[in-house]
């Protein structure tokens, strides 16, 4: 079995009498790129916060490399790449500078790989980074967060301060590239269609709890799009263990289903219908009937 990079069981954490984090439950093995998805105040941040040690666990625990990333910031920190969602970088550095103040930090700096990044990013060296755009201090971010080659690279929202472009051309390869490496990536993402494209597993999280967390492949084969004919027209959806977002009147439904594929047809004819079509259901569509149905 490949090692286990990130290993947090029953972690809690409470904010006043709020739960951000309710008794999470979280492996991810080398190799692996995760995507953390989740709606404003999921806790995707806090999550990614314990495991860099910056919080430590009310409950529970937390290991990254097998080591408590609290008691042992050292051997924890200095694998780790991580690109803060605020991307709180020295603004009164130039890119060069930046370069060579985090080349000092890291041995295992790759001056070569830094540069190759720093010209596909567009990033000029006398450029002072309180003076660029947002979406070029994000790429700064990440070139600091890739350039000395971590075992993970953990990205708090990656996308949202970069363009289009970047981010289907860039970081989608870039994130494939580390994976391939056998290097590990955690990111969160609002962005499901991004997720979807790069990622091998998702855990989605809402009210700081996981409400999927699975293989991708997994995930895109247990939800289907389904289309429903009745026997006899209704006013109100049928029953169907699994489905939900029922849309449709009379004779004809179409809902999200999410089970095991081999007894849909079954749960159907129990409902006195059949099932006239399915297809594919995106994450967007996953992600929107899990939240609908646990509010
Ligand atoms: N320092 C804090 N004090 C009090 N509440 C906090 C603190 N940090 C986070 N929270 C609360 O914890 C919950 C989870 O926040 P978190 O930042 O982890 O969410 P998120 O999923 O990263 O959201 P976003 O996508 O908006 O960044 C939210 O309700 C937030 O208001």
């Amino acid at each position: 079995m490949a090692e286990l990079i990130i290993e947090v069981r029953n972690l809690v954490r409470t904010y006043g009498k709020r739960r951000a984090l309710d008794n999470i439950d979280l492996t991810l093995e080398q190799g692996t790129v995760l995507g953390l998805v989740g709606q404003n105040g999921a806790g995707k941040t806090t999550l990614i916060k314990h495991l860099l040690g910056l919080l430590r666990a009310e409950q529970g625990t937390v290991r990254v490399f097998g080591k408590d990333p609290v008691s042992d910031p050292p051997g924890v920190l200095s694998r780790i790449g991580y690109l803060s969602e605020e991307g709180d970088l020295p603004l009164w550095m130039r890119v060069d500078d930046l370069m060579r103040y985090s080349a000092a930090f890291y041995p295992t700096w790759d001056a070569a790989y830094a540069e190759k990044l720093r010209r596909e990013f567009d990033l000029s060296l006398d450029a002072k980074l309180g003076q660029i755009s947002k979406g070029q201090r994000a790429r700064a971010g990440l070139l600091v967060a890739l350039a000395f080659r971590p075992d993970l690279l953990l990205l708090d929202e990656p996308s949202s301060g970069l363009d289009p472009v970047v981010r289907r051309d860039i970081l989608s390869a870039i994130i494939r590239t580390i994976a391939d490496e056998g290097r590990t990536v955690l990111f969160s993402s609002h962005l499901l269609s991004e997720v979807e494209q790069v990622s091998d597993r998702v855990a989605m999280v809402r009210e700081g709890r996981l409400i999927l967390n699975d293989d991708l492949a997994r995930i895109k084969e247990t939800h289907q799009r389904i289309d429903v004919r009745l026997r006899e027209p209704r006013q109100e959806p049928p029953t169907i263990p699994g489905a939900v977002g029922w849309n449709g009147a009379g004779r004809n439904w179409s809902a999200l289903w999410h089970g095991d594929p081999q007894e849909l047809d079954p749960a159907v004819a129990l409902a006195g219908g059949e099932v006239a079509g399915r297809g594919g259901a995106s994450l967007d569509d996953i992600f929107v009937a899990h939240a609908g149905k646990a509010a």
